[in-house]
């Protein structure tokens, strides 16, 4: 039997995504913000010996406004025609969820609602009749709790007999019903939702004599009403979705103040809101600190002993096996002493700040600033996703609305300090410089950060949104979800970087014995040395930093022959190295998400000025740090 294409369709943060991964066992992206889902995800289920394959769209508040994510689930649907339509509302946020609901239905395919988060709507004294509601809506309304995999089975089988009954359409204002149907009249066989869309002067196929009806039509109505078409459909659907959420959901009188929402007001209140965010933030980098640094020490220390010394030992006969093989093993000991412990403790303290809900609070709370910037605080998202990968985070900023927000957006991300760039900063020097020096890298950063969202704001022309986001309610993050997610980050490390890493420093062992390394480093010493204070083979740590930041510091290790930094440099050499690794270059990744999302030009302008930027700061400490020591 041929596979069930079933499109998922739904608000933000409904549950989609979570409803996609355990249906499928797909791992994909689940966060409690809206925006998280920015591509489609595909996968198949398969129930009672029959095929589901079924696709992960954005989340969308409706179908009318054409934003960016409106427009890939249309096109999506004009494109792969979907056999049924999943939409998964949100039972506590039934009536805006409806709305949304009643233009999928306009659409004409089969539907099938999954009504999702019925236990937070109880929490919350609503109750909502899931019959009821079938009934006035003409297809199944199936209640599910996805943590609990309860309903699932009874899902699959509504999407597999969606039923042919009548589905209930909005009426519209009665000018408008008329012409719909005069202009069904003049086409035979076109469609209700087309007559609609051609009203609304949007992209459909009819002869131009049609089109032309259309528009006077849709003159017409206005002249009458006032108003433009687009306002009195939405305010029909409007009223249509609030009378149906009316006959199905019952209050029961609301409880006393939650402990939750006591958390959430001191979350939210302007005074205690900015102190409590630089609390998080901070205390995020110090118990990486601590988390990351101690098993630091300990599996590089346990490294060296173990395996570096006794191995280089034995193999003193063979210079070329030897340098290759120590190289090897001196990035194998970077990459599982100074990266895992670090990239671990940071993607699980990310997921659990991301799926309890708290980013849209962060956005909230900086809406403020951030207007200053001329941005949305909506851009907060991506900024604090920054601190895990600019990859995602860059990607994040599709959820913006303009052009110019994501230029923003994605030129501030980049100075964010990753996950990858914190690795050089703690595992260099907070660990051999001091904690105090290691936070002074995050003020400078956060400095240059505003400094670039302020100057870009400024620079950058485009049309500027007022666009309101929805606040998400407070969660326990699920334990599966972050560990999942954790894991999923990781994965990209051990499959991709890990590989990278260990062929990278045999390469370099190879490059060494044939002399190549002093041949770069002599060509860039000027600047290593010359502008930055550092020993030439920094150069080639630079260049391989470009890879994957964190390479830059395993590289150093591997061409300063020990991880145990302060044996070779000075505290400020350490210090100027991890500036220079943080601004400098985007890593490969990252410019090809920049390319992707902004464009090529764009993508160069960044890097350039990201480049530019880091050898003047970094070349300024150099210089001017021993100055004012010897003047002190
Ligand atoms: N309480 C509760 N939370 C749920 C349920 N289903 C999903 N969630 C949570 O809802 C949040 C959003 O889930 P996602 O699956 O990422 O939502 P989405 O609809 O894919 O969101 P976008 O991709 O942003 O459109 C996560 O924090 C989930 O853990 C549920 O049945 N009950
Ligand atoms: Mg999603």
């Amino acid at each position: 039997m041929k596979p069930i294409r079933v499109a998922i369709i739904g608000n933000p943060t409904v549950g989609k995504s979570t409803l996609f991964s355990s249906l499928t066992g797909i791992g994909v992206m689940i966060s409690n913000y809206p925006g998280t889902t920015v591509e489609v995800a595909r996968g198949s289920a398969t129930h009672d010996g029959v095929t589901l394959e079924l696709f992960d769209l954005p989340g969308v508040y409706s179908l009318d406004t054409m934003c960016a994510e409106e427009r890939m689930v249309l096109d999506f649907l004009a494109r792969e025609r979907p056999d049924v339509i999943l939409n998964v509302v949100d039972a506590t946020r039934l009536e805006r969820n409806l709305y949304l609901t009643l233009e999928v239905l306009e659409l004409g395919l089969p539907v099938v609602v999954a009504l999702n988060m019925v236990e937070e709507a109880h929490a919350l004294g609503m109750e909502v009749d899931a019959e009821r509601l079938s009934q006035l809506l003409g297809v199944p309304v199936v209640p599910i709790y996805i943590h609990r995999g309860s309903g699932l089975d009874e899902l699959a089988h509504a999407l597999f007999h969606p039923g042919k009954g009548r589905q209930f359409l909005v009426r519209y204002d009665r000018h408008v019903e008329a012409f719909i149907r005069q202009l069904m009249g003049m086409r035979p066989g076109l469609s209700r939702y087309e007559a609609t869309r051609l009203l609304l002067g949007m992209a459909c196929e009819a002869p131009e004599d049609v089109k032309s009806a259309a528009r006077l039509m849709r003159e017409e109505i206005e002249r009458t009403h006032n108003e433009p078409l687009e306002e009195i459909l939405a305010s029909n659907r409007y009223g249509a979705a609030g009378l149906i959420a009316k006959g199905v959901v019952s209050h029961r009188p609301a409880s006393a103040v939650t402990l939750r929402e006591r958390i959430d007001d001191l979350l939210m209140n302007p005074a205690s809101g900015i102190i409590l965010l630089a609390l998080i933030i901070l205390g995020m980098l110090l118990i990486v600190f601590f988390v990351g640094g101690f098993l630091e020490e300990a599996i590089v220390g346990a490294f060296d002993v173990l395996i570096i010394s006794p191995a280089t030992g034995a193999l003193s006969g063979y210079p070329l096996a030897q340098v290759v093989v120590r190289y090897t093993l001196i990035g194998i000991q970077a990459g599982l002493g100074i990266v895992v412990p670090y990239i671990m403790a940071f993607y699980v303290l990310m997921s659990l700040l991301e799926n309890s809900g708290y980013l849209t609070r962060a956005a909230f709370l900086l809406d403020d600033v951030m207007h200053r910037f001329r941005l949305h605080g909506r851009a907060m998202i991506p900024l604090i996703l920054g601190f895990g990968c600019s990859v995602p985070a860059i990607m994040s900023t599709k959820a913006l609305q303009t052009r110019r927000e994501r230029i923003i957006a994605s030129a501030m991300v980049c100075m964010v300090p990753c996950s990858a760039r914190s690795i050089v900063i703690m595992g260099l020097v907070a660990t051999f410089v001091s904690v105090w020096a290691a936070l002074s890298i995050y003020l400078l950063m956060l400095a240059i950060t505003i400094m670039v969202g302020y100057v870009l704001g400024r620079v950058v022309k485009g049309e500027e949104m007022g666009f309101i986001m929805e606040m998400v309610p407070l969660r326990v993050p699920r334990l599966k979800d972050v560990v999942d997610k954790t894991w999923m980050q990781m994965k990209e490390f051990v499959y991709v970087a890990f590989p990278l890493l260990i062929a990278g420093s045999a390469f370099l062992g190879v490059l060494q014995y044939a002399g190549v390394l002093d041949v770069v480093n002599a060509l860039l010493a000027p600047v290593t040395v010359g502008l930055l204070g550092l020993p030439p083979y920094a150069a080639t740590a630079l260049i391989f930093g470009i890879l994957r930041k964190e390479m830059a510091l395993e590289t150093l290790a591997v061409l300063a022959g020990t991880a145990q930094f302060s044996l070779v440099f000075t505290p400020l050499q350490m210090y100027v190295f991890a500036v220079f690794t943080t601004i400098y270059l985007p890593c490969i990744a990252t410019a090809t998400m920049l390319n992707r999302v902004l464009g090529f030009k764009d993508m160069v302008i960044i890097t350039g000025l990201t480049f530019a930027l880091a050898l003047v700061i970094s070349s300024l400490i150099a210089h001017l740090v021993p100055l004012l020591a010897s003047l002190i």
